[in-house]
């Protein structure tokens, strides 16, 4: 490490859950910056006064915001009003307690649920707000957006805040939500297909007919992102997709996951299921230019996710 560069102080919010995780581990291969992470029992972002006092108290360079209520569309339809209002008071506090302590860097994860649910894909940075929001999820992109825009409007009123907003698209990965009622639906695949092979199960419900399409990055291809962002934030875009620009069916998940695992049994499609929106793959043009792109493959991160489920989970 080059003695002459100085230590950046960053605070991450969410720095136990998936993607914060991802980020920390990732953070070894950052000699320049020194992370502290406080767990919600150490602080809870829904509390403004102690989200302030703790930033006052800690004068961070840089905050990277990646907390949230977060979960699949089952999770989000169960409970609108809470990702309404925990994901909206966190940014809140966060955003605004950084920039009353004078904290000049702030990089806040969105997500790509803040797109219009008709919207063409692959889907532009420029499309938020522009049409109705998907209803499986409408509460926890009202929070995103709200966010991104308080974000987007304390850099206009002062450009010496760089608080610049990441849209990620799905993401998976080490320490995802394995859980039935709040899992995405990559984990959601990967502990049904493996509980079938070991169960001896022949058939797997499939939710929906499977036909909608998603796109899902491994997390620490973001983790690697955001570190390559905080060196550039500067010229980052004000808003930036993060994805692979490329989407698969439900169905060829599940095919890819199966094949993987080495599962041979059937599927089966529960249309009672809710499908949410028909695709949303994000357009990666701005984020090409921005000179970043995802190293993973689909088939590489399922096996590492899975590898890191069978270490980790054993129902
Ligand atoms: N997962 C995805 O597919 C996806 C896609 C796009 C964007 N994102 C965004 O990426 C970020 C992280 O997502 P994730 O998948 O890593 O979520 P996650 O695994 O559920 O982690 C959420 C984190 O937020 C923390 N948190 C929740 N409520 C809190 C509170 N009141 N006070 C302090 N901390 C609190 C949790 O801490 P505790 O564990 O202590 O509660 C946890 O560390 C979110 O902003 C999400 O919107 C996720
Ligand atoms: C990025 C996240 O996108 C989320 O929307 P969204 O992709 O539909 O949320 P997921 O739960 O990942 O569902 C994605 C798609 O997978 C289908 N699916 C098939 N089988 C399953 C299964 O067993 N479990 C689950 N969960 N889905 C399954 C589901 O019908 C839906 O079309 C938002 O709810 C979050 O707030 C966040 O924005």
């Amino acid at each position: 490490m080059s003695k002459n560069k100085p230590i950046s102080r960053i605070l991450l919010t969410g720095g136990s859950g998936m993607v914060g995780r991802n980020i920390l581990e990732y953070s070894s291969l950052m000699p320049y910056y020194e992370i502290f992470s406080p767990n919600s029992k150490e602080l809870n972002l829904l509390n403004k006064t102690d989200v302030y006092q703790y930033i006052n108290k800690t004068k961070p360079d840089i905050i990277v915001h990646a907390a949230g209520k977060v979960g699949g569309i089952q999770a989000n339809m169960a409970d609108p009003v809470n990702f309404l209002l925990e994901n909206l008071n966190m940014g809140q506090n966060v955003i605004l307690g950084a920039k009353e302590n004078n904290v000049k860097k702030f990089l806040n994860l969105s997500s790509s649920c803040v797109y219009p649910r008709n919207a063409v894909n692959p889907l532009q940075e420029n499309l938020i707000l522009k049409g109705e929001l998907e209803p499986t999820n409408e509460g926890y992109a009202l929070a995103k957006i709200f966010s991104t825009k308080l974000c987007e409007y304390i850099s206009k009123e002062d450009p010496s805040f760089l608080y610049k907003t990441v849209i990620p698209c799905n993401l998976y990965g080490k320490h995802d939500k394995f859980s039935p009622n709040n899992s995405h639906m990559l984990p959601a695949v990967i502990r049904k297909i493996d509980a079938a092979k070991r169960k001896g199960i022949k058939k797997v419900d499939i939710w929906g007919d499977g036909n909608s399409r998603r796109e899902f990055m491994y997390a620490e291809d973001l983790a690697d992102f955001i570190f390559y962002a905080l060196k550039k934030l500067e010229s980052m875009p004000q808003n930036l997709n993060v994805g692979l620009g490329v989407d698969y069916s439900i169905n060829e998940y599940y095919e890819t996951v199966a094949k993987i695992i080495g599962y041979e049994g059937e599927f089966f499609h529960d249309l009672s299921k809710p499908v949410g929106m028909k695709q949303k793959v994000v357009d990666v043009n701005r984020l090409n230019e921005f000179g970043w792109k995802p190293s993973f493959l689909l088939s590489e991160g399922i096996k590492r996710t899975y590898q890191y489920f069978k270490e980790n989970y054993n129902d």
